[in-house]
């Protein structure tokens, strides 16, 4: 078994590449798909359930976890994969873009970010240091930096300012993480807005901090599919070749086909999880509504060749009455399915670039999610 952080690269495809990482709970197969778990569960799946469709490593959150139930807690408890009963790879966000879109009153300085909980409004500093310390808490495979996720809109000027901060934040989170104690992970959040130039000065900063992975930040921010293209493709080839690449929060079918197209190895979405709960299922032939009238009688599956146990053992009837009557179970068998249909769709976007044929398996999978759909 080779030792955590390990990240050797399979066959490519243009700059689409496949590889393998390894963490201290298991190898991971890239490009990957990470199903969102931000309280300690991807909502309404059992542990059980995420193997079962193949999910291999899934999110947890600082910012969430840090709230409620505690990080000393789930120590005490033995750490988040005890904690949940999940032995797979756990990747944490370290909450930077949590504070920023979730709670209230927050405040910037050299020191860290100072907020007050959605929960209770209790006031919370996060340092660089407070965030490692409760990642290593929680025990999680890959931690992620404190950064701040530059909003969409800003000015340069605002933007080159928080780069430094950013960086300085780095810095402090690489020393009081040292390269892969207790098989923990550490990786770095390139930032600089939609500035070509400045995403290269952040990407230059952070690869001098040497850490384990490198993630691309602050997009998927409300900006528009080209604005987060542009700097995606600019800003990929800056990451080091021999590292994980991580784009964070996307995304979309057609936005995942454009970052590996890019070379990104990870990605993570709430799109999955999320829209399982308003009825949008997704299909290797698009989108389907299920909520729509003329689901109201259709005896046949969602997807007739898909595994999962919804489609193995109900109809789209069902499914859309479940929805329509609320039911809990609707969530339940729409998050099977969506999950289900993203572990596959990447295992065949892993095998087209094994096989040379990404952009054959690209333009076939556009088809079937076009632009106005994602
Ligand atoms: N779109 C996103 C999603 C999650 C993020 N997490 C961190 N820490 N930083 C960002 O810029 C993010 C952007
Ligand atoms: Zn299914």
């Amino acid at each position: 078994m080779n030792l955590p952080g390990t990240f050797t690269l399979g066959p490519g495809d243009g700059s689409a590449r496949t590889g393998r990482l390894t963490t201290a709970h298991g190898e991971i197969e890239t490009p990957v798909f990470m199903p969102v778990g931000t309280q300690g569960t991807v909502k309404s799946l059992c542990p059980d359930d995420l193997r079962t469709i193949g999910a291999r490593i899934i999110l947890g959150n600082t910012y969430h976890l840090y709230l409620r139930p505690g990080d000393e807690l789930v120590a005490k408890m033995g750490g988040l994969h005890r904690f949940m009963a999940w032995d797979g790879p756990i990747l944490t966000d370290s909450g930077g873009f949590q504070v920023f879109s979730l709670s209230g009153l927050r405040r910037i300085t050299e020191e860290g970010v100072t907020f007050s909980s959605h929960i209770d409004g209790s006031k919370h500093l996060f340092s660089p240091e407070k965030v490692i310390s409760i990642e290593r808490n929680l025990g999680s495979d890959i931690m992620m930096v404190l950064d701040e996720c530059v909003p969409y809109g800003a000015d340069r000027a605002y933007t080159e300012k928080s780069l430094g901060l950013t960086t300085r934040w780095a810095t402090r989170c690489r020393a009081a993480h040292a390269p892969l104690d207790r098989g923990q992970l550490l990786f770095g959040i390139v930032q600089g807005g939609f500035f070509k130039d400045l995403r290269a000065e952040s990407a230059r900063q952070l690869i001098d901090l040497a850490f384990e992975g490198y993630a691309l930040g602050g997009l998927s921010v409300g900006e528009s599919r080209a604005e987060m293209y542009d700097i995606l493709y600019d800003a990929t080839p800056l990451l080091p070749a021999d590292k994980p690449r991580y784009l964070m929060g996307v995304g979309a079918p057609r936005d995942l086909l454009a970052g590996m197209a890019a070379g990104i190895d990870m990605f993570d979405c709430v799109l999955p999880t999320r829209n399982a709960r308003n009825g949008t299922l997704f299909t290797f032939q698009g989108k389907v509504n299920i909520k729509r009238a003329e689901y109201r009688e259709d005896d046949s599956p969602l997807e007739a060749d898909c595994p999962c146990y919804a489609c193995r053992t109900f109809s789209k009837a069902y499914l859309r009455h479940l929805y329509v009557a609320r039911e809990l179970l609707s969530y339940r068998l729409n998050t099977l399915h969506n999950l289900t249909f993203f572990s596959r769709f990447m295992a065949q976007a892993r095998q087209a670039i094994r096989e040379g044929r990404f952009e054959a398996f690209r333009t076939a999978m556009e088809a079937a999610y076009p632009e106005t759909d994602a």
